[in-house]
């Protein structure tokens, strides 16, 4: 697939002003006028395909909303590289808006004291869409989006879930290749946030849409993200599959074994401790927990040495969780989830 977004060394720092504490500080900070430089995105680079549904994801202050503000044209980088589609966005910003869609979770691009149909009818006038297009579109998205109930209602009336649905409708109407996402499903309930994951890999899925998503829900990854982005403090710490991701920085597996009645997991354990290599076995009646290292050796090994010593009614494997690979690539830092 060719490449659509290309990013190299791609920079930017922002100057914020020094502030001082104490008596006379806000003087000194206002005659002074020294800065401090912020790093916020510093060096990076990647590519995304045309067609993929990439991860952008990193700690709170990460750069990740800088870089997309770089990608979308809002912010002219320091240094360094962005091309979208063959152009760089800052400086066509007006060509760069006719195939991209934005949308940011925490903020609205609806015009707030309108209905929700004439931002629809604005925002198909600003990209000059005919009729037949617009229409065709957007009774795809009613029907998809299941707008009809809240057309005419003022954006300000809806609830979060609603203009939500609303917002992604608005960014995908001029049929848009690149589709950003800035944190979609934030404060949305288990419900919505489900049909917005549903419509998002459908856009991707079925009309080819490139979606670059950034999210703090780990559950957005996993079901939306082949290919993730990890950022921190600027820079990119991985770029991968979701599943190299894991076997990378949490090999660990667990395998849980429900024992049958009467026989104890400390029995177990001890028939079991030197025949399992680098095991953790805890145990919790009846059910004993076998932490293995995937690299190390193989859930079948673990299994038939399980099973040749125990009496076991029932055997499951648990992956790790996305979150536990976040903890490791973070260190043990407070992240966002
Ligand atoms: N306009 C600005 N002026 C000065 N510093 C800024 C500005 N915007 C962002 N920053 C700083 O740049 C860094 C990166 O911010 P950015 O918003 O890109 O991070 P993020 O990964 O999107 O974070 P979050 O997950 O909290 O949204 C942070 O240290 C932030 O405080």
């Amino acid at each position: 697939m060719p490449t659509l977004i290309r990013a190299e060394g791609l920079t930017k720092y922002y100057r914020r002003p020094r502030r001082y504490e104490g008596a006379f500080g806000g003087l000194r900070t206002l005659i002074t006028r020294q800065y401090d430089e912020v790093r916020a995105v510093d060096g990076v680079d990647f590519t995304v395909s045309d067609g993929e549904l990439v991860g952008y994801l990193g700690p709170n202050g990460a750069g990740k909303s800088t870089t997309i503000k770089m990608m979308t044209g809002v912010l002219v980088p320091t240094s360094g590289l962005i091309e979208v589609d063959g152009t760089a966005p800052w400086r066509d910003r007006e060509k760069n808006a006719m195939h991209i869609g934005v949308v940011f979770g925490q903020r609205s691009q609806l015009w707030w004291d309108l209905p929700l149909v004439d931002s629809f009818t604005l925002l198909g006038k600003m990209y000059r869409m005919s009729e037949a297009d617009y229409r065709r579109r957007l009774d795809g998205f009613i029907d998809l989006l299941d707008l009809g109930p809240f057309l005419d209602r003022p954006v300000r009336q809806l609830s979060l879930g609603q203009r939500m649905r609303g917002d992604l409708a608005a960014a995908m109407l001029h049929e848009p290749s690149i589709l950003y996402l800035d944190e979609p499903t934030i404060g949305l309930d288990a419900v919505a946030r489900d049909r917005m994951r549903d419509f998002i890999a459908e856009m991707n899925r079925e009309s080819g849409t490139t979606i670059v998503l950034t999210t703090h829900d780990l559950v957005d990854v996993e079901a939306l993200c082949n290919r993730v982005v990890f950022i921190d403090k600027g820079r990119v710490l991985y770029d991968g599959s979701v599943v190299d991701l894991k076997a990378t920085y949490a090999p660990h597996r667990t395998l849980v074994v429900q024992l049958a009645s009467g026989f104890t997991a400390a029995r177990a354990a001890e028939l079991l401790g030197p025949e399992v290599p680098g095991a953790v076995i805890a145990d919790e009646e009846p059910t004993l927990r076998i932490r293995f290292e995937a690299n190390r050796i193989s859930a079948q090994e673990i299994i038939s040495a399980v099973t040749s010593r125990c009496p076991v009614t029932d055997l499951s494997i648990v992956e790790p969780e996305l979150e536990d690979v976040m903890r490791t690539l973070y260190g043990n830092r407070t992240i966002a989830v």
